[in-house]
């Protein structure tokens, strides 16, 4: 690709992905940047370049689009068109990647900095949005091992590393154009105000929304939208629902869900004083409506995929069951959520992770699987509910328990 030419400020986007041109590219876009996409896939870069453009289908009953345009895309592997952009009019990086991909994208982010010190080139900010805690603080780790002490030294002073919580949900979508993307409505992309620099130029995103209390805000979406989503996709698995929507539209899966959801918002609330009871339920029955849009076609196999990073302590599962154990609050239903993600394996899957998880409950037993993943003490009371639960649905189903 030509370097785009400088009348608007550069926003350099790695992953042109579902979030990617969904929501993040699309925002900074319509915020009056020109959105760099960078990615590895050929096919993808090179409609950005021919196209410069390309339709948001918003998927709800008054389905419209809405065109983003001032785009265009490099690869990945292009580290001098990277390093040329770099020396443009640059504000703001952004990822959308996968959290496992970041160590890779770290590289290129690197030489751009890099080239950033060697031309004196001002500040310029850095938001990884991945549905993983604290993932823009992985990510600087990952580019410091690309700098010397020097570099170093210029990226602290010049590089704002901002983390964020990115909610949209943005499923692979059809259309005759491989740039559309189709989007439900409803967005929040909050990021941490405090961690922000003045860039030149310094442009106000619509759109991104700053807080002083992101940790607050990206536990809230994690422990709700993410954890509410994967218990539905784990039951939906298990009661043959091949769909979020057909998932969330079985009342036994609604009311399990709503449970869990309910166990965690209540130590949200208490955990965090910036939320109440009532707005917090309001969240809670906005995030279950949006599970329920009829117009997403999403499949319970990606929302659950990767059953092993969503096991992670601090994740959507794990995370707001820790927050409950710290106030001594019921938390049934977010155990039974784990022994459900325990049971995920879609026959014929080709996810590395349903694979290792079935590997290791073979290989170890599910005590000591359930021992490893959450830390918890040999005869925990929840290692046994896990466990409990776990047995229940594997016998009986989902449906049949209740
Ligand atoms: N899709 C959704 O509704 C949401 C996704 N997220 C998060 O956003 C992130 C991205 O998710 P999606 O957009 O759904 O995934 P995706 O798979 O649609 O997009 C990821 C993109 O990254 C690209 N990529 C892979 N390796 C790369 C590399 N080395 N350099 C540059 N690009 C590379 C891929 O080719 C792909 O285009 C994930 O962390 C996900 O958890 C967060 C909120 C909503
Ligand atoms: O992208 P991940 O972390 O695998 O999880 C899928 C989840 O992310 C989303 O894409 C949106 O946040 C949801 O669809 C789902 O909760």
């Amino acid at each position: 690709m030509n370097v785009p030419n400088a009348e608007k400020p550069i926003a350099i986007h790695f992953g042109a992905g579902n979030i990617g041109r969904g929501f993040i590219g699309a925002v900074l876009s319509q915020a009056g940047f020109h959105v760099v996409f960078v990615d590895v896939q050929k096919d993808i870069i090179d409609a950005l370049n021919e196209e410069h453009g390309y339709d948001l289908h918003i998927l709800n009953n008054e389905s419209h689009t809405e065109r983003v345009e001032n785009v265009s895309g490099v690869m990945s592997t292009d580290l001098e068109t990277i390093k040329k952009i770099s020396k443009e009019p640059v504000s703001i990086i952004t990822t959308a990647v996968g959290a496992g991909v970041l160590p890779k994208v770290a590289k290129p982010i690197a030489e751009i900095i890099k080239t950033r010190m060697v031309d004196k080139r001002g500040p310029i900010d850095i938001v990884a949005c991945e549905n993983l805690q604290h993932a823009t603080d992985l990510l600087k780790e990952e580019i410091e091992k690309e700098l010397n002490d020097d570099e170093c030294e210029y990226m602290q002073e010049n590089i704002g590393f901002a983390v964020c919580t990115v909610d949209r949900i943005v499923p692979p979508f059809e259309s005759k154009n491989i740039l559309d993307a189709g989007v439900e409505p409803f967005y929040e992309w909050t990021v941490d105000r405090n961690s922000l620099k003045k860039t030149d130029p310094d442009v106000t995103i619509k759109g991104m929304h700053t807080t002083d209390n992101l940790d607050a805000y990206v536990q809230r979406k994690l422990f709700t939208l993410n954890c509410g989503h994967a218990i539905t996709s784990y039951l939906g698995f298990l009661s043959h629902k091949p769909t979020i929507l057909e998932a969330i539209q079985t009342p036994s899966i609604h009311s399990a869900v709503s449970k869990a959801l309910r166990e965690s918002g209540t130590a949200l609330v208490k955990k965090h004083a910036i939320f109440n009871e009532d707005d917090h339920n309001r969240y809670i029955e906005t995030t279950l409506h949006r599970f329920a849009n009829p117009h997403i076609q999403d499949e319970v196999t990606r929302v659950g995929k990767e059953p092993l990073r969503k096991l992670k302590k601090g994740d959507r599962l794990l995370g707001p069951i820790e927050m409950c154990r710290e106030f001594g609050l019921p938390r049934e239903g977010l155990l039974m959520g784990v022994a459900a993600a325990l049971l995920f394996a879609p026959k014929d899957s080709e996810d590395e992770q349903v694979k290792e998880l079935k590997g290791m409950i073979e290989e170890k037993g599910l005590r000591k699987v359930v021992l490893e993943l959450t830390g918890w003490e040999e005869g925990d009371e929840d290692v046994e509910k896990v466990v409990g639960e776990y047995e229940k649905l594997k016998g009986k189903g989902f449906d049949c328990r209740l």
